[in-house]
């Protein structure tokens, strides 16, 4: 077996496709453990900052980014300043376009940059190498998910389910001995999650979300929609597979002539039907589901998911994690496996021929 390395204070730092801030955690890690999870905090972005990011989604390759690309500067920056203990930093930036088989994967920000601004070492870049070798690029959380599992020495399979603009899953086998070892981790996008929603209520009453699924509790699922939901062929297609955050714009389209809070219910329904066709795919029936993402904050969509599946639906909480930060703890995590030269994803997570370590280092 390889000698293991030397556990490090690593910072990761995550701006997701919901817009609305960066989040950033400090794990310390050997790149395989987690020994301990330290401070973490998050950086929410002004009206002004999401509209400059929201103008500049999909528009990669530019001209026209340097608006965006100073806002996600800026606000790495301020925030991850406040961390001197970090030795080391994983930096996943803001993904303004995701096509693995078109013009590719592309994550604004520049770490070369931030790396001489904050005086640490900074992996960014974290999914290019997989696209460029065939892989997905997506999901990269999977690893961590396996080094969760293994820490709350579960007994039996067990799923993750991050519900955030886009919803992913990972299915892990916890008595696995590494997350690149055959059988170990099955992984890929469910389907759309929050974003569409937010996007039609930003659209229509000027509100980011539809907080504690208040507006989806009013209406009903109108079942119609549903069914031409489900008939895309993105719930046909075999994992590993992963979605860019506009992908499911037929999701609105389905919804268009409904009043608000039927709208709501029925894209909160489309949202955990398209999580209940993910959970089809799994080797085994996971023993239950751990939710991360600001979706399990959700009661709607969480009633949603417990309906319709077999197994016990919960928080990450419930495990003693914190599913407002997981996101940026993996990215720690995955800059230390890029740091040791592991890798960070595999034929089960996002389709690559064989395991590779993605992420480029960037010294002060
Ligand atoms: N109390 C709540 N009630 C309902 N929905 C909520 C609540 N809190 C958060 N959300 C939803 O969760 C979203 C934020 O989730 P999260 O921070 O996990 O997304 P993200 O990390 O940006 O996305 P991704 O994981 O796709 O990159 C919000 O935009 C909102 O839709
Ligand atoms: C290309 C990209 O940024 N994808 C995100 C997005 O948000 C959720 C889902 O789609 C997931 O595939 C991924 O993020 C998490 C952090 C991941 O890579 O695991």
């Amino acid at each position: 077996m390889a000698r293991r390395q030397e556990p490090i204070w690593a910072l990761g730092a995550m701006s997701g496709t919901s817009l609305d801030g960066v989040d950033a955690a400090l794990v310390l890690t050997d790149g395989v453990t987690v020994f301990e999870r330290g401070r973490s905090d998050y950086r929410p972005y002004s009206d002004d900052e999401t509209r400059v990011l929201r103008a500049a989604l999909g528009r990669w390759p530019g001209p026209g980014l340097e608006a965006a690309q100073e806002v996600i500067e800026r606000a790495h920056l301020e925030l991850l300043s406040q961390f001197p203990e970090a030795e080391l930093v994983g930096f996943h930036g803001q993904t303004l376009a995701h096509e693995p088989r078109g013009r590719g994967t592309h994550q604004l920000g520049d770490g070369a940059a931030l790396a001489q601004a904050l005086g640490r070492p900074v992996v960014w870049d974290f999914r290019s190498t997989d696209v460029e070798l065939g892989g997905e690029g997506a999901p990269l959380a999977p690893f961590y998910h396996w080094a969760c599992a293994r820490g709350l020495g579960a007994s039996g399979p067990l799923a993750i389910l991050n519900l955030g603009g886009v919803g992913n899953l990972t299915w892990v086998d916890p008595a696995s001995e590494a997350p690149e070892a055959p059988g170990a981790l099955l992984a890929f996008d469910t389907g759309p999650a929050n974003a569409p929603l937010n996007d039609l209520l930003s659209e229509r009453r000027g509100l980011s979300y539809d907080r504690d699924g208040a507006l989806a509790a009013e209406g009903q699922v109108v079942d119609g929609a549903l069914e031409l939901f489900l008939e895309e062929g993105y719930f046909l297609k075999m994992p590993p597979k992963s979605l860019d955050r506009d992908d499911f714009s037929v999701m609105l389209d389905l919804v268009r002539e409904l009043d608000d809070a039927d709208a709501a219910a029925t894209m909160t329904a489309m949202a955990a039907a398209a999580v209940m066709r993910g959970v089809e795919h799994c080797p085994t029936p996971p023993e239950r589901l751990l939710v991360t993402g600001g979706g399990r904050k959700n009661p709607v969509m969480m009633a949603m998911l417990a309906a319709g599946l077999d197994c016990p639906v919960v928080p990450v909480e419930e495990a003693g994690l914190d599913g407002d930060m997981l996101e940026a703890e993996a990215f720690a995590y995955l800059a230390v496996r890029v740091l040791y030269g592991l890798p960070t994803s595999c034929p089960t997570t996002t389709g690559v021929g064989a395991a590779v370590g993605g992420g480029e280092i960037s010294r002060p």
